[in-house]
């Protein structure tokens, strides 16, 4: 079933579409990962979920309330981590969890319990009564966590919330992200790291331009990938005559140096294009070291469908 439906949602600044009819679903206990290069319009299209943004065109609904008509409703359901910090340096780790279970409508014996719980969850109990000024940027983050999940949210909205941390607070993070979806909510998690994404979500969205350009599962992405066969070839030597002939080959879409003697070679899947390419190095004297196929990515997939890297923007 799905839990929250964008529809042809769009959001204007000035004559820019930085969210350009968007449709969407997200089903309910999905960790739903959305990629992109910076600019894509994730943040944008988060913050209008979570209703922090206005919708300029079309709706968007979580268990069929609007963020338009019925914003308040939305906002129960909801927990926002967001991309920037939104957390009080002046109070301590339990006062800042306090705070935002107010806001929520929390109060006595409930609330006390569940901010020590949300404190737990991220690993900061002994840290309940400092101040986060003290904190490293992981704590920080893992605070502004607990800060958005205390109130139990049925769909739990995470921003970048890896960006510049150390190793093991994002592990920690990525941890409690899993651990948060077997407990019952369904995540949307954005990121312009792909691997990250790859590793964590069940569904995979990949925004570029304000529009979503592919979504699906990893093995439904795989398979939009088409066949094409990726390899590194480590070599004794390289030939511009080997190069010319190799470039002429119909099964052969493309031929790089891209260091001294390593090619990175794109073939069509067949059964002889790498018996051909072989020939070919073998008839020019080119001595073969290494030969690695590289595994298709979202990388690939981006670069496939868009003609430019996810990587270099990010
Ligand atoms: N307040 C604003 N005024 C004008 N343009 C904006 C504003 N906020 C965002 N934009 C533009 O909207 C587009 C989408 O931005 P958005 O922050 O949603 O992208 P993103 O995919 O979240 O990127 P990032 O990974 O950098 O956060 C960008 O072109 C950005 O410049």
């Amino acid at each position: 079933m799905s839990l929250v439906h964008f529809k042809e949602v769009v959001k204007k600044y000035d004559t820019t579409l930085s969210v350009n009819h968007l449709s969407l679903a997200i089903h309910e206990g999905e960790i739903f990962g959305l990629l992109g290069p910076n600019g894509a319009g994730k943040s944008t299209s988060i913050h209008m979920l979570s209703g922090l943004l206005s919708v300029d065109g079309g709706d968007i609904t979580v268990e069929g309330y609007s963020v338009r008509k019925a914003p308040l409703e939305v906002k129960r359901r909801i927990g926002l981590v967001p991309q920037d910090l939104a957390i009080y340096d002046s109070l301590t780790a339990a006062e800042n969890v306090t705070f935002f279970a107010r806001l929520y409508g929390l109060g006595g014996k409930l609330l006390r319990e569940r901010v020590a719980e949300a404190l737990e969850f991220v690993g900061l109990q002994d840290k309940a009564k400092a101040k986060p000024g003290t904190f490293s940027g992981g704590m920080k983050r893992r605070l502004n966590i607990a800060c958005a999940i205390m109130h139990r949210p049925k769909l739990i909205i995470m921003d970048e919330p890896t960006v510049g941390i150390d190793p093991q607070s994002r592990n920690h993070i990525l941890e409690s992200v899993r651990t948060l979806n077997k407990l019952g909510s369904t995540i949307i998690y954005t990121s312009h790291y792909m691997e990250e994404v790859e590793a964590i979500s069940t569904r995979v969205g990949i925004m570029d331009r304000g529009r979503l350009i592919v979504s699906g599962t990893k093995e439904e992405l795989r398979r939009q990938m088409g066949q094409d066969e990726q390899l590194i070839l480590e070599v004794d030597r390289i030939t511009e005559e080997a190069m010319a002939e190799i470039a002429r080959h119909p099964r052969i879409k493309s031929a790089e140096e891209t260091q001294p003697r390593t090619l990175q070679v794109v073939l069509e899947e067949s059964a002889t294009a790498l018996q051909d390419l072989l020939f070919i190095l073998h008839k020019h004297g080119i001595g073969l070291s290494k030969l690695t196929r590289i595994e298709p990515d979202l990388e690939t997939l981006f670069l496939q469908l868009t003609g430019r890297s996810l990587r270099d923007r990010s």
